[in-house]
């Protein structure tokens, strides 16, 4: 018998024009038909089409027995490092990046353990195929990248259902949603639901950078249409061919989703809102911040990052953090909320009110400097509070550079480039130690290259930038460019409030977020000019990370695990996702007598 649930057919009934939501009801299915079977029984084909106890070729003799699956594997038994090594020999073989990320994509949907193994073990080569560059690009061509569905499309036409949607999600336990509405993917702005990559690529960073497991991790795209006519025009397009709701309706729907969440998940499902457009992104992080537990990693994560490549510039400056005039090139939802936190850190800093912090911190975004006598409407939302009185009004940025003359130039403007050689040598004239950070994504959007940023500074500069840059050679010596990305910050937030079941997320957590990842800097890593620790350390900062937030959810008693771990880090350890295969066969069996265990097996 055919069945429909109830989003389905409200679906069908739209597209046939009818509006029988009585008769859908009626047809929904039971509750008890969308739970999955508990993994201990899942057997045969279709353990081996479960992405997250599949072993392929690993599973051994006992298990292809036990487990009903004899026979359907070739009959050599393999080991997880042989299995990487073949995964890696692969992913050297493909031709080009997005043949990568399908590559790992596929692999992330047939065999999860192996996937992450391979990503941890090989971070600094496969990080930028499932995150920033490669992910940008694939979302671009996610038509063509498209496998197989990974996480949960909610579309503007299951307004009404969107709890219903929820539930036809087989994990009944999730702890962290990413969610995007797909309206400003990297810098490449509107890619509607294309944009299903960032939550599915920041998930896998959740698992990857902090232990999260990804059985708890539930990727969401909020499909509302696009304003993209390209996309519109794509017959591969997997989304709602419409242009995007907004308004009234769009708002209900976004309330309706985060009261869906909590009904279905509970309270303390950690919603991480990802490249939602700057208004919305703004708008949405100030109604639900103190009702849900939630973030923005676009402006919070982003801000707690820049944060801490700031802090960690100045143990080579030398300058204290008050005393720096920081130029921010751009003045969206990126630079603002890195503004706001610097901003909040200054005045604790220096003991000064928030306004006079403000004093120190510039912003040039498209119509040029914010100054006082610009057109009405020009300086509306936050970046309005760094809007200076004495500056002459330009739109030339090597010109605000010479006014202003900055210590730091940030740039989060999503234009490649514009940090031009004459602005960045001007920095250098103007600082023995300038600061540089290129924080656009991807690549091609970073407002400079690395390898500019030393030329022209004669390798002074202290420089980071969004998306990876390879080291610098330069009069003989090496400069390794810091990635100054939210993923050292998401990660260790998101890991501490999941753990402990934070009820909220506030601004403290992204200050103590930028100061243990500044901690984590060694002395050495600044020698080679790095900002920020190895990659390869990366889960350890993330843990680190977790256990100061986490001191803050208890002493502030947004935590609601009681009694509180004694050990907290020890107790967030024990806790990480382990990539190593778990046997599938119970301590107590053994081979019966009839069928004695083939020698040649072991
Ligand atoms: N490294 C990281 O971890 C992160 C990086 N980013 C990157 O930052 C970039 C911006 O993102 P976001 O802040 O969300 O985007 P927004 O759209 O919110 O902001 C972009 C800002 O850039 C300004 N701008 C656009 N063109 C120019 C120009 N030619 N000259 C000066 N300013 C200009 C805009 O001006 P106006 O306001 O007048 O339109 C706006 O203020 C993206 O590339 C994104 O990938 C974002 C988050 C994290
Ligand atoms: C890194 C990130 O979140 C962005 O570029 O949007
Ligand atoms: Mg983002």
């Amino acid at each position: 018998m055919l069945r429909i649930n109830a989003s389905g057919l409200r679906l069908i009934s739209k597209s046939l024009n009818v509006q029988s939501v009585k008769a859908v009801k009626n047809i929904a299915i039971d509750d008890k038909d969308r739970l999955s079977k508990p993994r201990s029984q899942i057997k045969g084909v279709e353990l081996l089409r479960n992405p997250s106890l599949y072993k392929g070729m690993a599973f051994t003799v006992e298990e292809r027995q036990l487990l009903g699956i004899h026979g359907l594997l070739p009959p050599a038994v393999l080991s997880q490092q042989v299995q990487c090594h073949r995964i890696m020999e692969n992913f050297r073989r493909e031709k080009d990046d997005l043949s990568r990320y399908i590559a790992l994509t596929n692999l992330q949907y047939r065999n999860e353990k192996l996937f992450y193994k391979v990503l941890i073990d090989n971070l600094e080569l496969l990080m930028p195929i499932v995150y920033t560059p490669t992910v940008g690009l694939a979302c671009q061509k996610y038509g063509i990248a498209f496998r197989r569905s990974k996480g949960l499309y909610i579309t503007i036409h299951d307004k009404g259902h969107i709890y219903d949607v929820l539930c036809n999600w087989p994990e009944s336990v999730v702890k962290a949603i990413v969610v995007t509405d797909g309206e400003r993917i990297l810098g490449l702005g509107d890619l509607g639901c294309y944009g299903m990559g960032i939550p599915i690529g920041k998930l896998s960073l959740y698992t990857a950078l902090a232990g999260i497991y990804p059985t708890h991790c539930l990727p969401i795209m909020l499909d509302v249409g696009t304003n993209n006519q390209q996309l519109l025009d794509d017959p591969l397009y997997i989304g709602l061919r419409q242009k995007r709701v907004t308004g009234k309706v769009y708002e209900e729907f976004m309330d309706e989703f985060m009261d869906a969440v909590v009904a279905r998940f509970g309270y303390n499902c950690l919603i991480q809102f990802e490249d939602f457009a700057s208004h919305n992104a703004y708008k949405f992080l100030q109604k639900y911040q103190e009702k849900y537990c939630m973030f923005n990693d676009d402006i919070q994560g982003t801000a707690a990052v820049a944060l801490a490549g700031l802090m960690t510039s100045l143990r080579v400056t030398g300058t204290p953090l008050e005393e720096n005039k920081i130029l921010f090139v751009g003045a969206g939802q990126a630079a603002c909320g890195i503004a706001d936190l610097v901003a909040l850190a200054i005045s604790r800093k220096a003991n000064i009110t928030f306004e006079q912090a403000c004093s120190r911190i510039y912003m040039f975004d498209v119509d040029g400097l914010l100054v006082e006598d610009r057109p009405e409407g020009q300086l509306d939302g936050p970046k309005n509070k760094y809007t200076k009185q004495s500056l002459r009004p330009t739109k030339n940025l090597s010109d605000a550079v010479e006014q202003i003359k900055p210590t730091a130039l940030i740039g989060a403007t999503g234009v490649g480039g514009i940090f031009t050689e004459s602005v960045i040598r001007k920095m250098g004239q103007l600082n023995e130690r300038p600061v540089i950070f290129a924080l656009s994504n991807p690549t091609h959007k970073a407002e400079c290259t690395a390898q500019q940023a030393y030329e022209f500074t004669d390798g002074r500069c202290l420089f980071s930038s969004g998306s990876p840059f390879k080291p610098v050679e330069l009069n003989g010596k090496t400069y390794v460019p810091g990635q100054g990305n939210n993923s050292y910050i998401f990660p260790g937030v998101a890991l501490a409030t999941t753990v402990f079941q934070s009820k909220h997320i506030d601004e403290e957590v992204f200050l103590i977020a930028a100061r243990t990842l500044s901690e984590q800097v060694s002395e050495s890593d600044l020698v080679a000019g790095q900002l920020y620790p190895p990659m390869k350390q990366i889960q350890n900062v993330s843990v680190k990370i977790a256990v100061e937030i986490s001191k803050y959810y208890y002493e502030t008693e947004l935590a609601s695990l009681y009694p509180a771990p004694y050990d907290l880090e020890s107790y967030i350890r024990d806790q990480l996702y382990d990539t190593t295969y778990q046997s599938y066969v119970p301590n107590t069996w053994t081979w019966p007598e009839e069928h004695t265990k083939p020698k040649d097996f072991n």
